[in-house]
């Protein structure tokens, strides 16, 4: 690797991790997850989101990852997900291109954060929307994008993979319904060969191929689903951070050995996002 900053996979050890503060936090109907969200009436409470991400935050420096954050905008109420507007490579950053209008102009702190880190930009997606959420480097190596033609599009899937496959790897666009927004609410790499999925409604080629990368899969029913129960960050060293609410998953998880840590992130999740959508690994070892 030629920089000290780089992702390959995702359950090598998390070192470094981008987040933001949710200063700006709120919900507005974006997705179907925070459309049911406030269908039901339930209250958003600021407070208790910043309370919350202040645990996400001791979860990940207790595991001894260094948080790094990109500077809130009171103009991008979900840049708390930062999973979304960038990707990172082993070659340096892939930034991304945001298909909602209200969070196209997240591309702005991201830059500028790198440029200050001074971590490389390695690729700027031009040929349509394509949010990082779809993207899961489940080995090195192998790639899966996920597409629904609205967040992700299929020409940006294909520009994305045409990169990868330059350097080698193999890559597997995916469509999938645009009701489950990001391919992350369907599948995470939890562990090396472990990753969470909703095989209610993951195509069956889809499994298939998972399986054909000797990934086990560790199912979540589709209302768990909903709720965020896929996704999780893998932390490396056999630890995977996911949130209080997905008992299953994490009971599922912790049969397999697993850590996990489990912080209260109700007010994230009922957004759409949960640990995955609300960081992005910077370096892993
Ligand atoms: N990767 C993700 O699934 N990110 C979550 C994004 C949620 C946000 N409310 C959105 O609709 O864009």
């Amino acid at each position: 690797m030629s920089t000290p900053y780089g992702v390959a996979d995702e359950y090598g050890v998390l070192t470094d991790v981008l987040l933001c503060e949710p200063d700006h936090f709120r919900w507005f109907p974006a997705n179907s997850v925070v459309e049911e969200t406030l269908r039901r009436g339930t209250a958003f409470d600021l407070q208790v989101a910043k309370r919350q991400h202040r645990e996400f935050i001791e979860a990940l420096e207790g595991a001894g990852v260094t948080c790094h954050f990109v500077e809130p905008d009171p103009n991008l109420p979900y840049q708390v997900y930062t999973r979304d507007p960038d990707v990172t490579t082993p070659w340096g950053v892939m930034v991304t291109q945001m298909c909602r209008p209200q969070r196209v102009g997240e591309v702005a702190p991201i830059v500028r954060f790198y440029q200050e880190a001074g971590i490389p930009i390695w690729n700027w997606i031009t040929a349509g929307s394509l949010e990082g959420g779809d993207v899961h480097l489940v080995r090195p190596g192998k790639l899966m994008i996920g597409y629904t033609g609205e967040r992700t599009k299929a020409t940006a899937a294909r520009q994305a993979a045409s990169w990868f496959e330059q350097e080698g790897w193999e890559v597997r666009c995916q469509p999938f319904a645009e009701h489950f927004l990001h391919m992350d609410l369907l599948f995470a790499m939890a562990a090396e060969g472990v990753a969470v999925a909703c095989l209610d409604v993951l195509p069956e080629e889809c499994v298939a191929w998972l399986k054909a990368q000797k990934i086990e899969l560790v199912n979540v029913p589709y209302k768990a689903a909903m709720e965020l129960g896929c996704n999780v960050l893998g932390l490396g060293n056999g630890k995977v951070l996911s949130t209080a609410a997905s008992s299953e998953v994490n009971a599922g998880l912790r049969a397999l050995g697993l850590e996990v840590l489990d912080p209260d992130l109700t007010m994230f999740t009922m957004g759409g996002g949960g640990p995955r959508c609300m960081s992005m690994p910077l370096r892993r070892v």
